[in-house]
């Protein structure tokens, strides 16, 4: 995580940023619906910078927000269950950081917990820290586990994500229905083929 072209670390990321004025990022805006041949003038668009600004704002939140806030509340409370916790088929939208256009997946999280346990819904709210940035599949796959790894210190995490890019599918190449798959194990999941292969065999599971 100390590696300077990860963003896991947003803090330092925004504090090299500028963000731009309000009125900066319409005026953006109006210049792409001009290149994309519109006239935003016409009454239909007038109001689309404001939205299209306000939507940025949700689309990107993910610059706003730590997987430490998220992750650092913990429990010890589980019956002294140690055992593998996997939370599936976790929905996710990204962009990607070439084209700006929309990544569309499920991500696929286990840890093997170290005393500790973490809410589950912590799980799904990490992925949408990472999601909810400009990014590479490979890179949101790495920061999830990574981020939870040194967080909460779990003996292995395993992250597996399944993804379309809509920049595959809506130009260049223009393939639809292909998949990439990305996995980063860690600890233990790293170390012993055989917990991968439980992780997989329960993802795979209906
Ligand atoms: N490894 C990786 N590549 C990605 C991801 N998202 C998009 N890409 C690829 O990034 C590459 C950018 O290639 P360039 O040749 O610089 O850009 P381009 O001319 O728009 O490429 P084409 O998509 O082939 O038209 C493309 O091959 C994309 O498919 C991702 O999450 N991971
Ligand atoms: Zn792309």
């Amino acid at each position: 995580m100390d590696n300077p072209r990860d963003n896991t670390l947003n803090s330092d990321v925004m504090a090299a940023v500028q963000r731009p004025s309000q009125e900066e990022a319409e005026a953006a805006v109006r210049t792409l619906l001009r290149w994309a041949g519109e006239n935003p003038d016409r009454e239909g668009l007038l109001d689309t910078p404001k939205r299209v600004a306000k939507s940025y704002k949700e689309l990107f939140a993910g610059y706003e927000e730590n997987p430490e806030d998220i992750l650092g509340t913990t429990f010890e409370e589980v019956g002294g269950y140690d055992d593998l916790v996997l939370v599936k088929d976790i929905n996710f939208h990204s962009h990607c950081e070439h084209h700006m256009v929309p990544i569309i997946g499920k991500a696929h999280v286990a840890y093997l917990p170290d005393g500790e346990v973490v809410g589950l819904s912590k799980i799904a709210r990490t992925v949408e820290v990472f999601a909810r940035r400009l990014q590479t599949q490979e890179n949101i796959t790495a920061q999830i586990a990574n981020s939870i790894q040194t967080i909460l210190k779990p003996r292995g995490v395993a992250v597996l994500l399944e993804a379309e890019h809509m920049c595959m599918a809506m130009r260049g190449i223009r393939k639809q229905g292909s998949s990439t798959i990305t996995t980063t194990f860690t600890g233990e999941f790293r170390d012993n083929v055989n917990e991968q292969v439980r992780f997989m065999s329960l993802i795979r599971a209906s």
